[in-house]
């Protein structure tokens, strides 16, 4: 599990830390990783240019500490100082102590064979300032190493509110910040490496499942298991407009590990055409068989309504995606007040903005200003419906209503094709109905999604959305 930990949560640990530490060891221990890392991504470090940029606080501190050891080691190091009357003292002094000099050439960002991005870390708020804005657009000449954070990203959200350094690796001290986890943020972060520098952190709100966890909380049959005991999923999806929802819907449910998958609705003809093994029941949830979870929406079109209806009617959790999410969004986060079994939402951002609205009151918010804080979006919508709250998109977030939340760290642009939610919801509902809680179903089912899109696309090739479905067993098989 990759764990992260928000600004607050560092900053309290790091002054508990340091009242045991003598001075600046926390900054030493930093800038010898940072300077460690860089020393592996140069062909040689002997000769090599490299150039800092030195914003005014600590992160600035680090970045010319680290720059010094490298100076130390035989590269040319070259500092550029955003606030220059303002620059850490300490790590400016050893700098210049080891051969390192000042410049004011910003070219030098390109004739570099590493940046050291030192300007912001989590003191950072807003975009970068014009006097380091430049830099974000700038030509380079190798590699760009963020300290701590690239400058720029919030790093309690991952939102980028202006211009921002694309890092090729990030050197992160202590623990993971949300932000670096979480598009657009993420996308600026390049490689992750964790320096450890001692603190003891309190439980992380916010996690990200790794292979291993994975594997823990996928559900294998054992030797008393029968299809039964391994959970009946039952989708409530498709219409005569929208036929194929279902079938892709099933299609995920039935590679999600639940023993037996029960459809309802007006697609059944389809539905055992493609997959004979489903069972099939006209009517809704309600006139259907027992079963362990219910997935409601896909393509359900004017079927919705009574079908949501039916659905949360049931004592068992209920999984609501597309055409459910809109016939929820009208009703309002009251029609979920009477449920006792656990509700599921997986909503894309246009989805999440008809949820909020149907929550406030207000207009819908426009889908990308959702899109660019998805953290803060998933969390609102877990409060407000008092639901676990999937929010899709370039990274999947995944919010309960306790406030603990997942990152999912896998999936491809590519899965961004017409139906693949229809796959996610089947697969999700299939591990609700298999037991797992909707948190660990939820971000075992993005995983998983994640994974076989990336499979069904590798190289990199558009794929259709029962591409996806098909990858799934290889995807369970060979994770990573
Ligand atoms: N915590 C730990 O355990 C450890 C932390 N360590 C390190 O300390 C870092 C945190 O240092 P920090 O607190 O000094 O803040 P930091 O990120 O340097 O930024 C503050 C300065 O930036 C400026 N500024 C703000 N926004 C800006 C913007 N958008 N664009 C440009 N500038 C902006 C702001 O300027 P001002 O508003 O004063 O003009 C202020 O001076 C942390 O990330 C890690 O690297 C390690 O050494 C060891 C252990
Ligand atoms: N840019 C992207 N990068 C990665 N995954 C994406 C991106 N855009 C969408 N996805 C994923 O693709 C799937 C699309 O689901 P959805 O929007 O519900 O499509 P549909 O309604 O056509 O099934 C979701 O799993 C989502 O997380
Ligand atoms: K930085």
């Amino acid at each position: 599990m990759r764990h992260a930990h928000s600004v607050e949560q560092v900053r309290t640990a790091e002054a508990a830390l340091m009242a045991r530490l003598p001075d600046g060891t926390l900054m030493q221990r930093a800038a010898a990783g940072l300077a460690a890392t860089c020393a592996r991504l140069l062909p040689r470090v002997y000769g090599s240019r490299v150039l800092v940029l030195a914003g005014s606080g600590d992160n600035g501190g680090d970045a010319l500490y680290a720059g010094a050891r490298l100076a130390r080691r035989g590269s040319t190091v070259h500092a550029l100082l955003l606030a220059p009357d303002r620059a850490h003292p300490g790590g400016l002094a050893d700098l210049l102590a080891a051969g390192g000099r000042v410049t004011a050439d910003p070219t030098e960002f390109t004739r570099a064979d590493l940046v050291l991005d030192g300007i912001v870390g989590i003191g950072g708020r807003g975009g970068l300032r014009p006097e380091a804005a430049p830099y974000a657009a700038m030509e380079r000449g190798g590699p760009v190493v963020a300290v701590d954070v690239p400058s720029g990203v919030d790093p309690d959200t991952g939102e980028v509110p202006g211009a921002a350094l694309r890092a090729d690796v990030t050197v992160c001290f202590g623990t993971y910040k949300p932000g670096l986890l979480i598009d657009p943020g993420a996308s600026h972060t390049g490689a992750l490496h964790l320096v450890g520098i001692g603190l003891t952190l309190p439980p992380a709100s916010v996690t990200s499942l790794q292979d291993e966890d994975l594997a823990a909380l996928l559900p294998v049959p054992g030797t008393e298991s029968d299809k039964y005991r391994r959970g009946v999923v039952g989708i409530a999806a498709g219409s005569a407009r929208y036929p194929g929802a279902a079938v892709l819907s099933v299609a995920g449910a039935l590679r999600g590990g639940a023993g037996a998958v029960r459809y309802v609705g007006t697609a059944a003809e389809e539905v055992v055409r493609r997959f004979p093994e489903t069972l099939v029941t006209e009517g809704g949830p309600a006139g259907a068989g027992r079963v362990q979870a219910w997935v409601v929406g896909p393509g359900s079109g004017d079927g919705a309504e009574q079908a949501l209806r039916e659905a949360l009617a049931a004592e068992v959790p209920v999984l609501v995606d597309a055409d459910g999410l809109t016939e929820l969004a009208r009703l309002g986060p009251d029609a979920l007040r009477e449920r006792t079994a656990p509700t599921l939402l997986t909503p894309h951002t246009g989805e999440a903005a008809r949820l909020l609205a149907g929550a406030t009151g207000d207009a819908p918010p426009p889908a990308e200003e959702l899109a660019a804080a998805r953290l803060v979006t998933a969390r609102r919508l877990a409060a407000a419906y008092r639901a676990t709250v999937l929010l899709k998109g370039s990274t999947t977030v995944i919010a309960d209503p306790s406030g603990e939340v997942r990152v999912n760290p896998t999936g491809t642009s590519w899965l961004a094709t017409a139906g693949s939610g229809d796959v996610l919801s089947g697969l999700a509902g299939s591990l609700l109905a298999a037991g797992l809680p909707p948190l660990d179903a939820a971000s075992a089912a993005a995983y998983l999604h994640g994974l076989a899109g990336r499979h069904a696309a590798e190289p990199g090739h558009p794929i259709a959305a029962l591409d996806i479905a098909t990858a799934l067993p290889t995807a369970w098989r060979h994770r990573r």
